[in-house]
C-alpha cells in the first residue's frame, strides 16, 4: 500500500491555520513511476539533450505498486511514436536555488535558470522528449516495460510520469489562434521585452513600457486581432477542400496547419496526415524510413542493438493513426467526437461585451484580454471546441452552460453544431493571476 504522507512532509496551512491539501499548495509528494534502465551509467559524457544522440538507449519497468490495476497504465502508448519523460535530476546531490546558471553553449557567461534547460534548478525536474521504440505490455508479476531512444537520462534516474507527445498540442507551429498569430503578426523576430526590477523601481525602458503601464497584465491595443467569425465553417472546408489547392497554400498566421491537409500519399492511410513537424532530429522522416541503413530482422525491421534494452523491434500495430513528418499519434487524438461548433453571440451578448470592455464607469477591464474583439476570439476558440463533458453532451444537452474567463462570466447553451452566447457578465470571482502570493 502507498503512504501518501511521509513523516517530515506537512501540508501548507493557509492563514487562518487550517492545513490545505497539498496538492492545492503545490508540494507534491513524487513517486517513481519506475526507474530508467540507461546507456549511459554517469552524467559525464550522457548527452545535454536527447536530439544529440539518437541512438542513446533506455527502457523504464512500470513499478506496479503505482496503480490499482497496472496492467492497464500503458494501454494505447505504443500508438505514439514520442513520449514525453519527466523525471528527477537525481545525482545533482541537492536542490539548486541559483537563479543564474551557466549553460555550456554560453561558454561560461550567466543567464537565468528558466531560460535554460540546466539540471540545477529548484525542484530538479527534466524534461525529455524521447522516441517511443516498443511498449511491452505487463506480463504476470513484472510490470509492463516502455523502450526509449534519444534519451539523455543517467542510469538509475527516477521517473516520474510520462506523457504521449502530441505534435497538434505540443509544437508552436500547430497551435491555434495564439497571441502571437493575434498580436505578433509583424514583429516575430523582435526580442521579447525584458523588464528588470530592482524591487524598488521598475528598471524598464519607457518605451518598453510602453504595454506594462497600467496595472493589467496585457492592454488595450488597437490592432484588431484576425479572429474569423466562423471557425467552424472555416476549419470545415478547410479540411475538405481540394488538395492540389491545399498544397499551394501556404498556412496565413492564425491559421492551423494541421487544417490544411492534403491528400493521403498511397502508402498512407487515410486518416494519416503528413503535415507537422515536430521533435525535430529526433525521427526519420517518412522517405528516410524506408531507406534506414540498420540492421534489420526477417520481418524488416530494425534490429536494435545495446545490452540493456537487446530488443527487436517490430513494425508497431497502426489502427487508425495520424502521422506528422516527424511523429506519429492514433488518430483519435486529432479526431474530435464531434465537429468544431459554430459559435455565435446573441445581440444582447455583444453589447455586455462591449459593456465589460469599456473602461468607464468604473467598470473594470480586461486582465488577459488585451481588447474586447482578443476576448470574442478566445470566447469563440473556447465554445468551438465544445468544452462541455461527454455526458452534459450526451445527457444534458438542453442545460445552460456557463464559464468564466479572465473577468468575463459566460452564459451560453448549445444545439445541434452550434454554440450561442447569451449573457456575458462582470465574473464575481474573475481569474486571479496569482492565487498564492509570496509570504
Ligand atoms: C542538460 S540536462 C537536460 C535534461 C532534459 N532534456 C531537460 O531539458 O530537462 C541533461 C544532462 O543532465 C545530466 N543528467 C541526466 N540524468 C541525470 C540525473 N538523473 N541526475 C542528474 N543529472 C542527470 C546529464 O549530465 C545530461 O547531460
Amino acid at each position: 500500500m502507498r503512504r501518501l504522507e511521509e513523516p517530515g512532509r506537512r501540508p501548507a496551512a493557509t492563514p487562518c491555520g487550517c492545513a490545505k491539501p497539498t496538492l492545492e499548495t503545490g508540494n507534491l509528494l513524487t513517486e517513481p513511476i519506475g526507474y530508467l534502465d540507461s546507456c549511459f551509467s554517469v552524467k559525464n559524457g550522457t548527452p545535454r539533450q536527447p536530439s544529440i544522440c539518437s541512438y542513446s538507449r533506455a527502457s523504464l519497468r512500470i513499478r506496479k505498486s503505482i496503480f490499482n490495476n497496472p496492467e492497464h497504465s500503458l494501454m494505447g502508448l505504443e500508438h505514439f511514436s514520442h513520449v514525453w519523460i519527466l523525471f528527477v535530476f537525481h545525482k545533482n546531490g541537492h536542490l539548486s536555488y541559483k537563479a543564474k546558471v551557466q549553460p555550456p553553449r554560453l561558454n561560461g557567461a550567466k543567464t537565468g535558470v528558466f531560460s535554460t534547460r540546466s539540471p540545477h534548478r529548484p525542484n530538479a525536474i527534466g524534461l525529455t522528449l524521447a522516441k517511443l521504440e516498443k511498449v511491452e505490455e505487463f506480463v504476470h508479476l513484472l510490470g509492463g516495460v516502455i523502450y526509449l531512444s534519444g534519451i539523455d537520462m543517467i542510469h538509475g534516474t527516477p521517473v516520474l510520469d510520462i506523457k504521449p507527445y502530441i505534435a497538434d498540442y505540443d509544437s508552436p507551429q500547430n497551435l491555434m489562434e495564439s497571441l502571437g498569430d493575434l498580436n505578433m503578426q509583424n514583429d516575430q523576430h523582435k526580442p521579447k521585452t525584458v523588464c528588470q526590477s530592482d524591487g524598488k523601481t521598475n528598471g524598464c525602458d519607457q518605451q518598453q513600457l510602453s504595454g506594462y503601464s497600467t496595472p493589467q497584465l496585457y492592454q488595450s491595443t488597437k490592432e484588431k486581432p484576425k479572429c474569423s467569425g466562423d471557425r467552424a465553417s472555416e476549419e470545415s472546408s478547410l479540411r475538405h477542400s481540394d488538395a492540389a489547392k491545399d498544397q499551394q497554400c501556404l498556412p496565413q498566421c492564425g491559421e492551423r496547419a494541421v487544417d490544411l491537409s492534403v491528400e493521403p500519399k498511397s502508402h498512407q492511410s487515410p486518416n494519416v496526415a503528413d503535415k507537422h513537424t515536430g521533435p525535430q532530429g529526433l525521427e526519420k522522416t517518412l522517405q528516410e524510413e524506408d531507406t534506414d541503413k540498420r540492421p534489420r530482422s526477417e520481418e524488416g525491421a530494425p534490429l536494435v542493438q545495446g545490452n540493456s534494452v537487446g530488443m527487436q523491434l517490430r513494425p508497431r500495430p497502426s489502427p487508425a493513426r495520424t502521422r506528422t513528418a516527424d511523429s506519429t499519434a492514433p488518430a483519435w487524438v486529432r479526431e474530435a467526437p464531434t465537429a468544431p461548433l459554430q459559435v455565435r453571440f446573441t445581440p444582447h451578448a455583444e453589447v455586455d461585451l462591449r459593456q465589460l470592455s469599456s473602461a468607464d464607469a468604473g467598470q473594470p477591464s480586461f486582465r488577459y484580454f488585451q481588447s474586447a474583439e482578443e476576448a470574442k476570439c478566445a470566447i469563440e476558440a473556447v465554445l468551438s471546441a465544445d468544452p462541455r463533458s461527454v455526458y452534459r453532451r450526451k445527457l444534458c444537452q438542453d442545460r445552460l452552460f456557463y464559464f468564466t474567463v479572465d473577468i468575463a462570466h459566460i452564459t451560453c447553451w448549445f444545439d445541434d453544431g452550434f454554440a450561442e452566447v447569451l449573457k456575458i457578465k462582470l465574473a464575481s470571482e474573475p481569474v486571479h493571476t496569482m492565487d498564492f502570493k509570496d509570504p
